[in-house]
């Protein structure tokens, strides 16, 4: 430091060139940004998409071999740049036409007194969740979830209740599949407390087996392996608890509700046999058409992403600009398409905010593969 000088006056200098640089960047910001919006009404008389990546590809290429040592740093850049030169021609073009009908004219209320599918059998941690979701009605049962989902789909059931994640065991991929093979909407959610016990007939001899939902046996795990018990899995809790009671198998238990143990008359042998005290599974409501209400706060999208550098980061990061929270992020591989996934999102948001609207309909027109799975509340 100089003998006189503060660090305050030695930084001046330097804070009035990056002032100075600053302003011009601005200018030289909104100038291109106005090359965006000339491009955007080039764009609505032919009819092109917004997106041309291999223009972009053409413009990364070069700031990075022109910007030397700060190369990447400038790729970084400019592709922030170019995604909110394309929000700005998504906005002035009202891309997502689709989606944006869907947000005008979709119910915001769920239907009075649906017929509610559900998997299993009465007893089953579905059924707490379809009466914690729908007070009052009496759920009808279907052995698989591929029924559950046929069911809404062909209109024979209004909504299904089917699980998509537990705290323990993780997601439910064949319920991830379904959504996307049925087209589904989500228009409900539930988190719904899971306890298990270890259960047989009456009068039945000590438990060497027992039958239970493959979720069901992860999430407790560790107390079977300790008393050495086998497993077999089954098509849900409550069906296994049926299941041995009526076929009172000798040395065979059940891994289910309490209350299914009692709606079959099992004895409990051991409660709360789950390995973790806060086990908990996440329910969703299916619906073959959007249900959108004012107050919804959790919206679920599915997408697949192009295969080139940084894709997935500068997607989430349009996330961050809005500051909406991403609650959830999985990927599951697309059927029939080696080693390409589709991402399951979940975020807070409300589709009849303005911004969100306009990014959801930005994403929608420059993805591969795009599904808005809905907008809900969480019970
Ligand atoms: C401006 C255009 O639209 C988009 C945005 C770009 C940009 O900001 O440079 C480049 C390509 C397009 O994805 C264009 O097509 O030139």
């Amino acid at each position: 430091m100089s003998e006189n000088k503060s660090f305050d006056e030695l930084l001046l200098p330097v804070r009035n060139d990056i002032d100075r640089i600053d302003k011009e960047l601005l200018k030289l910001f909104t100038e291109r940004m106005q090359c965006a919006e000339r491009v955007a009404e080039i764009k609505r008389k032919a009819g092109i998409p917004v997106l041309n990546a291999a223009r972009e590809q053409v413009i990364l290429d070069r700031v990075k071999k022109e910007a030397g040592e700060y190369g990447d740093s400038a790729v970084a850049l400019y592709s922030a740049i170019m995604s909110i030169s394309r929000a700005r021609q998504h906005n002035m073009l009202k891309s997502g036409g689709v989606l944006r009908d869907l947000e005008q004219n979709s119910p915001k209320t769920l239907k009075a007194d649906p017929r509610v599918i559900c998997q299993g059998a009465a007893g089953a941690f579905s059924h707490s969740a379809a009466l914690r979701l729908f007070p009052g009605q009496k759920p009808i049962f279907l052995p698989g979830f591929r029924d559950v989902f046929e069911a809404v789909h062909n209109g024979a059931g209004d909504y299904g209740v089917v699980p998509v994640e537990n705290s323990d065991a993780g997601s439910v991929s064949e319920v991830y599949d379904l959504i996307m093979k049925h087209r589904m909407f989500i228009v409900g959610a539930a988190d719904i407390p899971v306890r298990h016990c270890l259960c047989r007939a009456k009068g039945t001899g000590a438990v060497k087996k027992v039958l239970s939902k493959h979720e069901a046996l992860v999430q407790c795990s560790a107390y079977l392996a300790a008393h050495d018990i086998e497993t077999e899995a089954y098509s849900n809790t409550a069906a296994a608890a049926k299941f041995i009671a009526e076929t009172r198998l000798e040395g065979v238990g059940a891994v289910c509700s309490a209350q299914a143990a009692e709606e079959y008359g099992l004895e409990v042998i051991a409660a709360d046999i789950q390995n973790t005290d806060n086990n908990c599974t996440r329910f969703i409501v299916i619906s073959r058409e959007a249900v959108l209400p004012e107050d919804a706060e959790k919206i679920s999208l599915c997408f697949s992403l192009p295969h080139t550098p940084g894709s997935l980061c500068h997607t989430l990061e349009r996330f961050a600009l809005l500051g909406l929270n991403l609650t959830k992020i999985e990927s599951r591989p697309i059927p029939e398409r080696n080693f390409e996934y589709d991402f399951y999102l979940d975020f807070t948001g409300n589709v009849h905010d303005v911004q969100t609207l306009a990014l959801i309909c930005a994403l929608s027109d420059e993805m591969p593969r795009f599904s808005f799975l809905g907008n809900y509340k969480e019970s």
